[in-house]
């Protein structure tokens, strides 16, 4: 009775501070799956200024719609770039939405939050993506490995004597761990993600179609055609931009299997990452991992193809877990509710400084 009072005036968060999605999700909420925010990391600023617009409140899904064709007088800012904090002050004007939506505008005592973190972060790195849920309104701060809490939102294994391969792919960062008997056996952390891919394709507009196009319309190029390895959808967008030579708008019409060339290269990082992490592996570990296969999460995962590419260049078995993109934040539920079993998972933010 008094724990869930506590829980309703001081409900426990997680949170996934991504460079393109921010994730919010609330612990003993009594529904089946945890209720959980998930909006875009973009915060709206009156254009030159540091000021956020709609009093504070444009941050996320709202600031969202200017993305790309911000009306005069806004811009969109992303307040984290590359995986890490890139602005302070917006980032904690994000993260105090969000926080309050989670908490559904309840004042009172703050919440503890345990926020996940990607293996390669540096100590200040993670120092002020904490200082930022502090500044937000967050009391007490712990962190928990990014690929631990997918394996746990996953519904992995984790906790028995077999190894289980995860890799979360997002849009800054690619997580690989093999997990057994609670342990980290081996892993990896790399930079590159969907970012990546955003990247690969504008450079292949440029050079191959004469096209400068910006890192929105590279996105939705990804999404709306792009693949790893080739599907039953083989379609075609068309993509506006600015001749780089006449310097006048033209639009051309780009193909999956183009895109999908372009994405060769950053997707040889994903393969590299886990195929190392496999070779750390001692060979009864990898006999188990060629029965488990590989679960990929991360919003990366959602990328046309991805699972079938994997399964070629790995020889393993890859299945996609549900909802791949709140694998993390979902997992970091699962160890805030059963604190007692992943204790030793989770780190006290003062320690990871
Ligand atoms: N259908 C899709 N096809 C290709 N890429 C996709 C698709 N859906 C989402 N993505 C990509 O997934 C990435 C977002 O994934 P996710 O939300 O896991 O990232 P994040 O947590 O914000 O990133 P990070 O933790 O790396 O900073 C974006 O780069 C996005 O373009």
């Amino acid at each position: 009775m008094w724990r869930r009072l506590t829980r309703t005036v001081r409900p426990d968060l997680a949170v996934d501070l991504g460079s393109a999605r921010c994730r919010v999700a609330v612990a003993g909420d009594r529904s089946p799956v945890p209720r959980l925010i998930d909006e875009p990391t973009v915060v709206a600023v009156a254009r030159g200024g540091r000021r956020v617009l709609g009093r504070g409140a444009a941050v996320g899904r709202l600031a969202s719609q200017t993305l790309g064709r911000t009306p005069a007088g806004v811009d969109a800012v992303r307040p984290i770039v590359g995986g890490v904090v890139a602005d302070f002050d917006l980032a904690e004007a994000l993260m105090a939405v969000l926080i309050q939506k989670a908490r559904r505008g309840r004042r009172g005592p703050r919440s503890r939050v345990l926020l996940t973190v990607a293996g390669g972060l540096t100590p200040v790195e993670r120092r002020a993506a904490v200082g930022v849920l502090e500044r937000a309104g967050a009391g007490s701060v712990g962190l928990l490995d990014a690929a631990r809490a997918a394996a746990l939102g996953a519904g992995l294994p984790v906790s028995e004597p077999i190894a289980s391969l995860i890799c979360t792919v997002g849009a800054a960062t690619c997580e690989v761990a093999v997990l057994s008997l609670g342990d980290r056996i081996a892993g990896r952390s790399v930079r590159t993600g969907g970012d990546d891919w955003g990247v690969a394709v504008r450079e292949h507009l440029r050079s191959v179609h004469g096209l400068k196009i910006g890192a929105e319309t590279a996105a939705r190029v990804v999404h709306e055609v792009g693949s790893a390895a080739r599907t039953g959808d083989e379609a075609t967008t068309e993509v506006s931009g600015l001749d780089v030579a006449g310097r006048v708008p033209r639009t051309v019409a780009v193909t999956a299997e183009e895109i999908r060339d372009a994405l060769a290269d950053p997707l040889e990082k994903v393969v590299t990452a886990i195929a190392e992490t496999v070779e750390d592996c001692g060979t009864e570990l990898v006999a188990d991992l060629a029965r488990g296969g590989l679960t990929l999460c991360g919003g990366g995962a959602n990328l046309r193809g991805l699972d079938r590419y994997l399964t070629d260049r790995l020889n393993l078995p890859v299945r996609i877990a549900p909802d791949p993109g709140s694998a993390a934040v979902r997992g970091a539920i699962v160890a805030l509710e059963n604190r007692d079993v992943w204790r030793h998972w989770l780190t006290p933010a003062a320690r990871a400084a």
